[in-house]
């Protein structure tokens, strides 16, 4: 878990190796020279990893980077969800509204999961916002580091978290910035010049952008959402508008052996509302009904999950939504994740309405840097880090008032 900063330093030293590795420019590739640095795995893996993957017998997928069969079941069937029109919403249309606001209701008590159209964001923004992520993940590795995530830090790049975990890698590379409202410092467009340049400067406008139409995407659903939980309709949108927010970059990079890894493994997002744009080769999945079940890309939708973070804010009522991503042998994914979160220090408790009605508080009161604090230094968010979070959180304040 928890990797010392000496980790991430070898993973710096380790790009240089790689690019004398004459194999394509696939992170995978970069990836896989990263990991003879993970020195106290080599005894466990053999030399399987000393080897670029053309070199090996077993495997083309490094030992690290599989998971267990148990978490390797394939999804067969397709997620027939709702998918919200939010058209009408905007528009003032009552009656559409309140069609909409029995959607997401019954989407969102049933798995936190639902996809909106007629959002109101600009298809040439997204389009441009992959185009810039493009521009990025191919860039040498030694350029992509320049950017790279420090340790428990959000922001940055990564590859395969290889610097944070020793087993279960993800298959992917991540460009990770915050986003939050700072008058007239544009974060995001700061985060790009100072890690990667003036040549950046553009990529940063781009995705300063993308965030505050993302944004303003996210806290019209929490309009729906509150109307849909029967509490002050502006209740969550005045609770997340001073929020700090996540943005997360995902590509996934092809792999022979699909059926080994995962690209981004079983989990419930921490965070509270992620609004995602995939791309169209696929590979999100969904936990529904004891079964995965894939999510059919939409280019004109935007998916929508709950997080437990909202699942807390909404008393236990509405699902954290159980979700992962799979990679393909064939084609290269990449996804836009945004994650909506509220200010650090904002104390996350549900409204007292829906605390009386209910008659109990499902959680204790939390913040949200509490739960980002241990998903970054003590646990990976999975499928059980809400309760895993909760009992901590009880046991670390028990163990103060000692
Ligand atoms: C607060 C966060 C932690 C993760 C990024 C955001 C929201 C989703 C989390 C994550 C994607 C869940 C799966 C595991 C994880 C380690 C990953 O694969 O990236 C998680 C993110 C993280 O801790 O960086
Ligand atoms: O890439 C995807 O489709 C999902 C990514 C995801 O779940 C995440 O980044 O939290
Ligand atoms: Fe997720």
């Amino acid at each position: 878990m928890g990797r010392s900063k000496i980790a991430a330093i070898d993973l710096f030293s380790c790009s240089v190796l790689y690019l004398s590795i004459p194999m394509d420019s696939s992170v995978s590739t970069l990836l896989v020279s990263q990991l003879p640095l993970e020195r106290e795995d080599q005894k466990d893996h053999g030399d399987s990893f000393l080897h670029p993957p053309f070199m090996q017998k077993e495997s083309s997928v490094p030992k690290n980077f599989i998971w267990p069969k148990g978490d390797l079941v394939v999804a067969h069937d397709e997620l027939r969800e709702p998918i919200v029109d939010l058209g009408g919403f905007f528009r003032g249309d009552l009656v559409a509204t309140q069609h909409v606001v029995l959607l997401i209701r019954a989407a969102c008590l049933n798995r936190g999961f639902f996809q909106v159209t007629n959002h109101g964001v600009d298809p040439r923004l997204v389009k441009m916002a992959y185009h810039h992520m493009d521009n990025f993940f191919k860039l040498p590795a030694s350029m992509k580091l320049r950017a790279k995530r420090t340790p428990g830090n959000m922001w940055g790049y990564s590859g395969a978290h290889a610097d944070r975990f020793s087993s279960k890698l993800p298959w992917k590379e991540t460009l990770s910035f915050g986003f939050h409202d700072s008058g007239s410092k544009p974060v995001v467009e700061d985060f790009f010049k100072s890690n990667l340049g003036m040549d950046f400067e553009q990529t940063g406008v781009v995705y300063q952008k993308y965030c505050e139409a993302m944004k303003d995407v996210a806290l019209a659903i929490m309009e729906l959402l509150a109307i849909s939980l029967g509490v002050h309709p502006l209740h969550y949108k005045h609770f997340f508008q001073d929020g700090s927010s996540i943005m997360r970059c995902n590509y996934y990079p092809p792999c022979k052996e699909p059926g080994l890894a995962f690209g981004t493994g079983p989990h419930c997002d921490p965070t509270s509302l992620t609004i995602l744009h995939q791309d169209q080769v696929g590979g999100l999945e969904v936990f529904a009904n004891n079964k995965w079940r894939n999510v059919r890309p939409r280019p004109d939708a935007l998916v929508v999950n709950i997080g437990d973070t909202f699942m807390a804010l909404s008393n236990g009522r509405y699902k954290s939504c159980l979700h992962r991503a799979v990679v393909n042998r064939y084609k290269e994914r990449r996804s836009l994740a945004f994650f909506l979160c509220p200010r650090e220090d904002k104390l996350v408790r549900p409204p007292e309405d829906l605390v009386c009605r209910d008659g109990t508080s499902a959680y204790p009161v939390f913040t949200w840097s509490d739960l980002l604090y241990f998903t970054q230094y003590h646990y990976r968010a999975d499928d059980a880090t809400l309760p895993n979070f909760t009992k901590w959180l009880l046991s670390s304040k028990s163990a103060s008032d000692l």
